[in-house]
């Protein structure tokens, strides 16, 4: 499996305030690449922390992305996928709606009631890990229903644990023009952090987009 974490960051860092709600770091061209790499995706992964914020539906915006999908013999849109330890998706959350298939990463610590709501609100549920999801297993369930290309869209807590796991293939990351600030704000890479062994990325590119830069590592 090819895993794509992308990301928008202020320049010092920051995924969002301390307030948690979704900031507008991407320009419209930027936005435009994202919405391209979701198109050339079979899934799009978030954590719970992400759909608890910014309640996000992961679709295509552009018709063109969903007829080119189309004319390839694909689903229309890319699958959802959600890393939820404890079940604690909403049932009312835009990820659940009938627009592409979802499927919910659990550990074995989620409720059995949680699960049953879940799969009655049409999720595909996935169980891997005691207490945390384990990505490792959780990817080997995702390639066995087809999952090539995973895009990572956030938040920090999922993309430190991948960065942990030594599971990511390629990191895009957009630094938009605006500083957010605070201490306990989220950050690309959140988790307990590293203190040795630093993951060292290979910087591919550098392009500047709209009012921002554009970085691109292999990982
Ligand atoms: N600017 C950007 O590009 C993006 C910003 N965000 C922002 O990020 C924030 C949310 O990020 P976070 O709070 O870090 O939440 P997150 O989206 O990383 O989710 C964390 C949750 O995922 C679950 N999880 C399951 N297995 C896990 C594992 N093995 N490792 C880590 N987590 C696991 C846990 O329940 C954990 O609480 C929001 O403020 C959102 O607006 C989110 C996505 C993109
Ligand atoms: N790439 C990017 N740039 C920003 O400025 C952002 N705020 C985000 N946020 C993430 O984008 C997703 C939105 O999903 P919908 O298209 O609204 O369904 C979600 O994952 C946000 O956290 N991304």
């Amino acid at each position: 499996m090819h895993v794509h974490v992308n990301a928008a960051t202020s320049v010092d860092g920051k995924l969002s305030s301390r307030r948690r709600e979704q900031i507008k770091i991407s320009g419209d061209n930027d936005f435009a690449r994202v919405d391209e790499i979701r198109a050339n995706s079979d899934a799009v992964l978030v954590g719970v922390g992400t759909v608890l914020a910014d309640d996000p539906q992961l679709a295509l915006d552009a018709s063109k992305h969903v007829a080119a999908r189309e004319a390839r013999g694909e689903s229309p849109h890319p699958a959802r996928v959600v890393a939820d330890s404890r079940a604690r998706t909403p049932v009312d959350a835009r990820i659940l709606n009938d627009v592409a298939e979802t499927y919910v990463l659990v550990s074995e610590a989620a409720p059995a009631d949680r699960i049953d709501t879940l799969e009655a609100a049409g999720a595909t549920v996935v169980v891997a890990g005691d207490e945390r999801v384990s990505f490792p297993e959780a990817f080997e369930s995702l390639e066995v229903e087809g999952v090539e290309r995973l895009m990572v869209e956030g938040g920090g807590e999922v993309i430190f644990s991948l960065f942990s796991d030594e599971l990511v293939d390629e990191l895009t990351l957009y630094v938009g023009s605006m500083v957010i600030g605070g201490r306990d704000a989220p950050t690309l890479a959140d988790g307990e952090g590293f203190t040795e062994q630093f993951p060292r990325l290979s910087l591919r590119d550098v392009e500047r987009v709209d009012d921002g830069v554009l970085l691109t590592y292999d990982c």
